[in-house]
């Protein structure tokens, strides 16, 4: 059985790829894991996984950067998120907000299943289309589902390793606050090379 290590972009795992000696490619299969570059965003990583998620692993390690919708968050910081929602999904009524769920066509929170200790702080997620950049929408969504964090993919590989009864585990390291987009804010270098330390560790230690 195998880990399938599960990133959106190669830039998140460049220190990983140089640490392993990985070859240029959006899947790599190695003797002790494999790594899946899925693409930004919740379709592009469901059709990958789609592609490649089989019962030949027993372990999603999902890794990436983060929005922190928390200011005591320092930005680096590495956390592990237990539970994740996809917060669009659902429909408008005027003001009101009804989710998949108050509809009746599903679910939309999704936990991990961390297969072992993992000393990290935990934290909620969402999973988002679009950025969180306005004032209004960060009231709405922590009034509605106070998140910690932010990313573009979380929700999406708890839904597929559910689906296949896989193990996951998402690591996600805090590199901008969610505020009106301002990129000079974001510290990515940090965040990465954090999460990526953290991530060769993991996996050096569990083979
Ligand atoms: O600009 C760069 O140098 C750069 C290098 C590596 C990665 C990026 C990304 O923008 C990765 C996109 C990825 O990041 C997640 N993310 C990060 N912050 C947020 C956020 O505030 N809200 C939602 N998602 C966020 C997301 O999962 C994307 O896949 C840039």
């Amino acid at each position: 059985m195998k880990t399938l290590v599960v990133a959106a972009t190669k830039a998140e795992l460049t220190f990983f790829y140089q640490h392993f000696n990985l070859p240029d490619s959006d899947f790599v299969e190695s003797k002790n894991f494999d790594l899946l570059i899925t693409g930004v965003g919740m379709v592009a990583t469901a059709f990958a996984l789609g592609k490649h998620l089989s019962s030949k692993y027993n372990l999603v390690l999902n890794l990436g950067i983060a929005g922190s919708f928390s200011r005591d968050m320092a930005l680096g910081t590495i956390l592990n998120i237990t539970e994740d929602t996809f917060a669009e999904m659902g429909a408008e009524n005027g003001t009101e907000f009804l989710s998949i769920n108050d509809l009746g066509f599903g679910e939309n929170h999704y936990t991990s299943t961390t297969p072992k200790n993992v000393d990290l702080p935990i934290a909620k997620g969402i999973t988002v289309n679009c950025v969180t950049g306005s004032e209004k929408s960060i009231k709405n969504l922590i009034s509605r589902l106070n998140p910690t964090t932010e990313s573009m993919e979380g929700a999406a590989v708890f839904y597929a390793c559910k689906q296949l009864n896989i193990a996951s585990l998402q690591i996600r390291s805090i590199s901008n606050y969610v505020e009106p987009r301002n990129k000079d804010n974001w510290k990515i270098g940090l965040a990465i090379k954090n999460l990526n330390d953290w991530a060769i560790n993991f996996i050096g230690e569990m083979n």
